[in-house]
C-alpha cells in the first residue's frame, strides 16, 4: 500500500514479497507475477507514477477503482485500462458513472487474497463509498477504510453539489465509518495539510465538523463557503466515463 502526500490521495493496495513474508496469493509459492492488487482513487496526472510502483512491486494490477465521482481532478481509470490491459475500473452503481465493475453497498472486491468491503457512504455525491479491508485469517495489516471525501481528516467533504446531503452524510460516517474498530486506518482521498492518514479513533475524538449533533454539523456545512473546484465542469463530465470517452470504460 502506498500514499504520496498532496492534495488527491491515490493508494496501491497489495502483497509484494517484502512486506508479506515472502507469501504469494497462494501462501505457497514467491511468484510475484501472481500478486495481485487495486488502485484506488487514481489521478490521471500520476498514472505513469503508479503504474511504475505497480510493476515495481511485481503486483498485477486487477482494479482500478473509485470512490466516487470526483470533481476535482480527472480519473486515471480509463488511461490505466489503456496501459494496463486487464485491469478494469470500479466504482459504485449509484455514482450512475460507467465502468466495468458497478458496485453495490455490501460487495466484496477481490483480488488475489484480499478483499475490500463496499460500504455506501453518501452525502458528499449521492454515489460515494468507502472501501474497508477485510477479516482474512492470517491478515498481515491493520484494517484500512479508503473514505473518498465522506470522511477526511479533521474534515468531511463538501455537501453543496452532486446530490450532496449533510444530513446524509452525517449519518453516513456515524452508521458505516465510526462504527468500525477505533484502531482502524483512514486513508481519506484528499489532504489540504499534507496528511495522509487518521484512525476511526482519532476522528470520532477530534474532527471538528462529525464531533458535533446533527443540527450543529448542519449549520457547518452550510456555512463553509468554498469556491467550486477549478476542474468541476471539466472534471465530473470526464469522470462518469472513466475520464476517456468510450470505448475506455
Ligand atoms: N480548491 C480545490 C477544491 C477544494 C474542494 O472543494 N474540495 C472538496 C473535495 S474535492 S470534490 C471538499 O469536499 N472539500 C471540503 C473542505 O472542507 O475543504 C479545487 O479547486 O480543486
Ligand atoms: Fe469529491
Amino acid at each position: 500500500m502506498k500514499g504520496h502526500r498532496g492534495e488527491a490521495l491515490c493508494f496501491v493496495m497489495g502483497k509484494t514479497k517484502t512486506r508479506c513474508g515472502e507469501r504469494d496469493t497462494n501462501g505457497t509459492t514467491t511468484d510475484q507475477t501472481k500478486l495481485a492488487n487495486s488502485l484506488i482513487d487514481p489521478v490521471d496526472k500520476t498514472v505513469d507514477r503508479d503504474l511504475n510502483l505497480v510493476r515495481e512491486l511485481g503486483l498485477k494490477l486487477v482494479y482500478a477503482m473509485n470512490t466516487h465521482v470526483h470533481a476535482d481532478h480527472v480519473t486515471g481509470t480509463g488511461l490505466i485500462k489503456n496501459k494496463f490491459p486487464g485491469a478494469k475500473s470500479v466504482i459504485s452503481r449509484a455514482s450512475g458513472s460507467k465502468a466495468d465493475v458497478l458496485i453495490e453497498p455490501g460487495d466484496r472486491i477481490s483480488f488475489g487474497d484480499l478483499f475490500l468491503e463496499v460500504r455506501a457512504t453518501p452525502g458528499h455525491t449521492s454515489g460515494c463509498v468507502t472501501y474497508v479491508t477485510g477479516d482474512e485469517p492470517d491478515q498481515p495489516y491493520p484494517r484500512m477504510a479508503f473514505t473518498g471525501d465522506a470522511l477526511l481528516i479533521r474534515g468531511c467533504g463538501r455537501t453543496d453539489f452532486q446530490g450532496g446531503s449533510s444530513k446524509q452524510l452525517y449519518e453516513s460516517v456515524h452508521s458505516q465509518i465510526f462504527t468500525l474498530p477505533k484502531d482502524t486506518l483512514i486513508y481519506p482521498a484528499h489532504d489540504y495539510k499534507g496528511f495522509s492518514v487518521s484512525t476511526v479513533g482519532e476522528e470520532m475524538t477530534y474532527n471538528p465538523r462529525l464531533t458535533k449533533d446533527l443540527e450543529e454539523f448542519k449549520k457547518i456545512m452550510e456555512n463553509l463557503n468554498l469556491a467550486y473546484p477549478k476542474m468541476m465542469d471539466i472534471a465530473v463530465p470526464a469522470n462518469l466515463v472513466c475520464g476517456l470517452q468510450d470505448p475506455a470504460c
